[in-house]
């Protein structure tokens, strides 16, 4: 699937340039072009992958350069002045390749998440292809045990109230689940630890339905349409993803071992692998936590060498899936790797009715 992928703010302009960074480094492309907007000059400096010019300053008066640290009425302020130019640095990255525009935002501070909503809002507007956010929740309490309401918690409740009306479906990753106990979510290494655990996830999706498959060898190639299809449901979505990595048996010719070549793999070998990946990647740490029995629709993609696709096995994983979330709305694809040495497991599960993090969130904001 090819996306435009757009940064505001300070996260979600690291976590785009990750993606294009991740995007240069596999044979299937799935970026075509990329834009960062950020009220802070910094921020928009370091950044690696993003090309200078797709990167934007914006609200230099209300901001001075410097970001909004945390302040939604400053960050609204100075993405209402100037809407229209951040509406245009969008339109010169969205070009006819594009099969959806993918804005990634941190939802606790005050510059993204206040110019993302009229943004997107604005996108939807213009174009005919999806807009999905992708919003990261903060590493905080939404209600601590002495009763407060932190600046981070009630900033994050509005802006998911805002983005999951005008965003066709918000993909969440939450800093709290991913945090190691002793990490702090403000250290750069820990931030970029961060970023690539979400990245690998999402470049594995976007990228599933694109570029060098041989569809003779996979009968059901993921593709764009299929990862559409399941966003459809719109809401909260969230990612499941495993992989393992697998031996190839081999068998050698001559003798002794001269000339090896790769044998045959058993049945048994590639069900049990494919089993047991998806059982990790649905039940393990998703990107945030949700009650899966809430789940409107789900994809499962299984990612390997062709003949560990065991067709049987695929099969009876979507099944799986469907028992153990109730959606009668799971769609499969492959993801032939012939050269891979693993199998893989991406679980978008979308149209979450039910998501405990969301809800404390919503609460936070609603106590004002
Ligand atoms: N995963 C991840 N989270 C981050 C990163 N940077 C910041 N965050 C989180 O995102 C929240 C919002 O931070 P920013 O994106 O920097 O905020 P902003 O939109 O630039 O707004 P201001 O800083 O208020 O101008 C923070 O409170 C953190 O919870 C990052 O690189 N990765």
């Amino acid at each position: 699937m090819q996306l435009t992928v757009c940064g505001v703010g300070g996260a979600g302009c690291r976590i785009a340039d990750r993606l294009v960074a991740a995007d240069a480094s596999r044979s299937r492309s799935f970026v075509v072009d990329s834009v960062a907007l950020d009220t802070d000059q910094r921020d928009l400096s370091s950044l690696e992958s993003i090309p200078d010019d797709r990167r934007h300053l914006y609200g230099v008066i209300e901001a001075e350069g410097a970001g909004v640290e945390g302040d939604r009425s400053v960050g609204a302020a100075a993405a209402d002045s100037e809407a229209t130019e951040l509406g245009n640095a969008v339109d010169d990255a969205v070009s006819s390749q594009a099969d959806a525009i993918l804005c990634c935002v941190g939802l606790a501070g005050g510059s993204g998440a206040t110019a993302l909503p009229r943004l997107a809002d604005e996108l939807r507007r213009v174009y005919d292809i999806p807009v999905y956010g992708l919003g990261i929740l903060p590493a905080v309490a939404a209600t601590p045990d002495d009763g407060s309401t932190p600046t981070a918690a009630r900033n994050t409740g509005r802006a998911l109230a805002n983005l999951t009306t005008t965003t066709d479906a918000l993909l969440l990753f939450d800093n709290e689940l991913w945090l190691g106990s002793s990490d702090s979510a403000t250290d750069p290494e820990v931030q970029a630890d961060l970023n690539e655990t979400l990245t690998t996830r999402v470049a594995a999706l976007f990228a599933a339905g694109e570029g060098d498959h041989d569809r003779q060898i996979a009968e059901r190639v993921v593709d764009a349409s299929e990862v559409q299809n399941t966003f459809g449901a719109g809401g909260i979505a969230t990612i499941g993803y495993a992989s393992q990595t697998i031996e190839r048996p081999t068998s050698s010719r001559f003798g002794l071992g001269i000339l090896e070549e790769e044998g045959e793999i058993d049945d048994t070998t590639a069900i049990k692998a494919i089993e047991t990946t998806s059982r990790r990647a649905v039940r393990g740490k998703l990107t945030v936590e949700i009650e899966r029995e809430s789940v409107e629709r789900g994809l499962l993609i299984v990612g390997g060498p062709p003949d560990w696709l065991n067709r049987r096995a695929v099969s009876d994983a979507r099944s799986w899936l469907a028992q153990e979330t109730g959606s009668v709305e799971i769609r499969g694809g492959d993801m032939p790797e012939p050269d891979g040495d693993a199998i893989t497991m991406i679980a978008l599960l979308t149209g979450v009715g039910s998501c405990p993090r969301v809800r404390a969130f919503r609460a936070a904001a609603d106590r004002g």
